[in-house]
């Protein structure tokens, strides 16, 4: 939270103020610090039911419209008002957890972490708050819960694993909140026994206000709903009336053979055809560092981050893109869980919230889908998590280089751009059922299914209005620069590959031990511990690193500042770009693959 990470005007609530709360003076005075002048809708909805009415919540709401101040504003002014109370009783100096905050990725819990340190900056000496979460040895963990945090974050199982110790030192009786954020992927980590044992310590007969929150909600939420919640209130925001006004997101997806991927990488980036940040997601570890190190070969930069980083390393790679040191990030997308399920009734979920009345499926139907999915799960880093939640700052674009393998997914993948009010871009590379195979080195497992998971995001994106729409380009344009990747590539083996990712690993278990003591005092060393450095595994051809002249289109050899203006796509498809909404107008926001031209 701070005034340069302002959501949307979308998704702000004009009519209403944060004043009309009644909030406490210190938690009006960081709202307004952190330039939040008016609610999002969510929280102008939220807000009110969770303070007023002391009404559960179940909230579907999009992607960076401001969830996470939607449940924590109502739980830090509960807590306030609870303390003022007790300040005159003799019960004061309590030590009791009042709020539990459940996320499902150590990287959630660390943003939450922050956020709320930013919320409760002028009322610190009533509200604690702890991540479980974070790197802290147990030993520091159990003596900062032994001060009684008011607040805990953390995932399922870490809380699991601290109420299960012999010396549990957490007490719950007097517990006022229980927030589940991103709950259906809580879920989908295989969390749900976690959570049902969490339940046995909770006093949830005790009127526990509860929250569970997400952008994509199924009816895998119903058991959770039955267990902690009391008629909640169900809030879906609307999305036709957020998106018709929401012109920020454009969306494409280019057709492109396993190979080609590689080749119109190198000449997007080598190029510079996208201005701004960019992230750019993967289905696996492997392949993260294949692309890094292609890249690597014609001098791009590019760091990466996946589950196999230590989470310090994780957390550090996260805000130093956030504060722009990177340009490009390679993550893998872990929170795919690589579902190869039929998805089709989760297309149908899209735009539902589960609630009694619309909750049509039989018992035997959801516990039928259940055992599928459990079936279909395969198990990695239960903690890691970057599709999902995580406020990736200013970036302009998001490159599904491998398509994911849900369109739920897909919704996820994208809200990390065209965020807080900035406009952006995402494109997926789309593999023909025809081409995949035919290049073994290049190839990925999940396009095979790239043609069927395409068609399924253009029907989400088109209930929701809006487009996908097909990125055409001259493949000429390209072609000159075949040769040279075809080079490169060829020096990236499956060993430099495995060597790139052990030797990555090593680097960064180094620094992630350094980085903690390190950071504060002494800003200079940062350098030495850029996340972006080359790996060299693969035999480096320091030629490729230059782009003769002689490949580049005749504008650009005349003028090197054109070198951005590519005549990548035809004239006529130009046209057409632009976010176009059911109501059939077009944006006119700037999109930074217009330059192409
Ligand atoms: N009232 C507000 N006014 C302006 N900006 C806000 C407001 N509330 C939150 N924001 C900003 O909006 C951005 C998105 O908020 P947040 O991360 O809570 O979204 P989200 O709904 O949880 O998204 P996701 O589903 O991707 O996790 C953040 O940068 C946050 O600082």
């Amino acid at each position: 939270m701070s005034s340069d990470q302002i959501a949307s005007a979308a998704y702000i609530d004009d009519a209403v103020t944060f004043e009309s709360f009644q909030l406490d003076s210190r938690l009006l005075q960081s709202i307004k610090n952190n330039g939040f002048i008016n609610p999002t809708l969510i929280q102008s909805s939220a807000i009110p039911l969770a303070l007023q009415e002391k009404r559960d919540i179940i909230a579907k709401a999009s992607t960076g419209s401001g969830k996470t101040l939607a449940y924590l504003i109502p739980v830090v002014q509960t807590i306030l008002e609870y303390k003022k109370a007790l300040s005159s009783d003799s019960k004061f100096g309590q030590t009791s957890t009042l709020g539990i905050i459940l996320v499902p990725t150590r990287e959630l819990a660390q943003q939450v972490f922050t956020v709320l340190e930013k919320l409760i900056l002028f009322c610190s000496k009533d509200v604690h708050c702890l991540n479980l979460s974070s790197n802290l040895s147990d030993s520091v963990l159990n003596s900062l819960l032994l001060e009684g945090p008011e607040i805990i974050i953390s995932t399922p199982a870490k809380l699991l694993n601290v109420l299960d110790t012999k010396v549990n030192s957490l007490s719950l009786e007097e517990l006022k909140f229980l927030v589940i954020d991103e709950v259906d992927l809580v879920l989908t980590f295989g969390y749900q026994e976690d959570l049902m044992k969490i339940a046995r310590y909770l006093p949830l007969k005790k009127n526990l206000q509860t929250f569970l929150m997400s952008a994509t909600l199924n009816d895998d939420i119903q058991d959770l709903k039955q267990q902690f919640c009391r008629s909640p209130a169900i809030l879906k925001l609307n999305e036709d009336e957020i998106n018709k006004d929401q012109t920020k997101l454009v969306q494409y997806y280019v057709k492109v053979s396993e190979f080609d991927k590689f080749l119109l990488c190198y000449v997007i980036f080598k190029l510079g055809l996208i201005k701004g940040k960019t992230l750019i997601f993967v289905n696996d570890i492997d392949r993260g560092y294949r692309l890094k190190l292609v890249l690597e070969q014609f001098g791009i930069k590019s760091c990466i981050l996946n589950s196999e980083l230590p989470a310090n390393s994780r957390q550090h790679i996260v805000e130093e893109f956030n504060k722009n040191v990177y340009q490009l990030l390679i993550a893998t997308d872990d929170t795919e869980y690589i579902k190869e399920e039929d998805e089709e009734e989760e297309d149908d979920d899209q735009g539902n919230v589960p609630a009694e009345a619309e909750a049509t499926n039989s018992e035997a139907e959801i516990k039928g889908k259940k055992e599928k999915k459990k079936r279909t799960q395969i198990k990695k880093d239960k903690e890691y998590g970057v599709s999902r939640g995580v406020d990736f700052k200013n970036v302009a674009c998001v490159l599904n280089f491998d398509l994911p393998t849900t369109a739920k997914s897909y919704v996820h993948r994208i809200g990390r751009t065209a965020r807080a009010g900035k406009s952006g871009t995402a494109i997926s590379f789309v593999v023909p059922l025809k081409e995949f195979g035919k290049h073994k080195p290049s190839m990925c497992r999940t396009a095979k299914k790239d043609e069927k998971i395409l068609s399924r995001i253009i029907k989400q994106q088109s209930k929701l209005g809006f487009e996908i729409q097909p990125y055409s380009f001259d493949v000429k344009q390209i072609e000159g620069f075949r040769y040279r990747m075809e080079d490169g590539f060829r020096a990236v083996t499956q060993v430099a590959v495995r060597e790139a990712r052990v030797k990555e690993l090593k680097q960064e278990l180094l620094t992630s031990d350094k980085l903690k003591r390190h950071f504060e005092e002494n800003p200079q060393d940062l350098q030495s511990l850029r996340h972006d450095k080359e790996l060299h595994p693969a035999r480096v051809q320091q030629h490729l690193k230059r782009v003769p002249d002689y490949l580049l289109p005749e504008a650009a050899r005349q003028d090197k500042k054109k070198i951005g203006f590519i005549p990548f796509h035809n004239a006529k498809q130009q046209k057409k770009r632009g976010r176009i909404h059911k109501g059939g107008k077009r944006s006119g926001k700037s999109d930074p693959l217009r330059n192409f031209k």
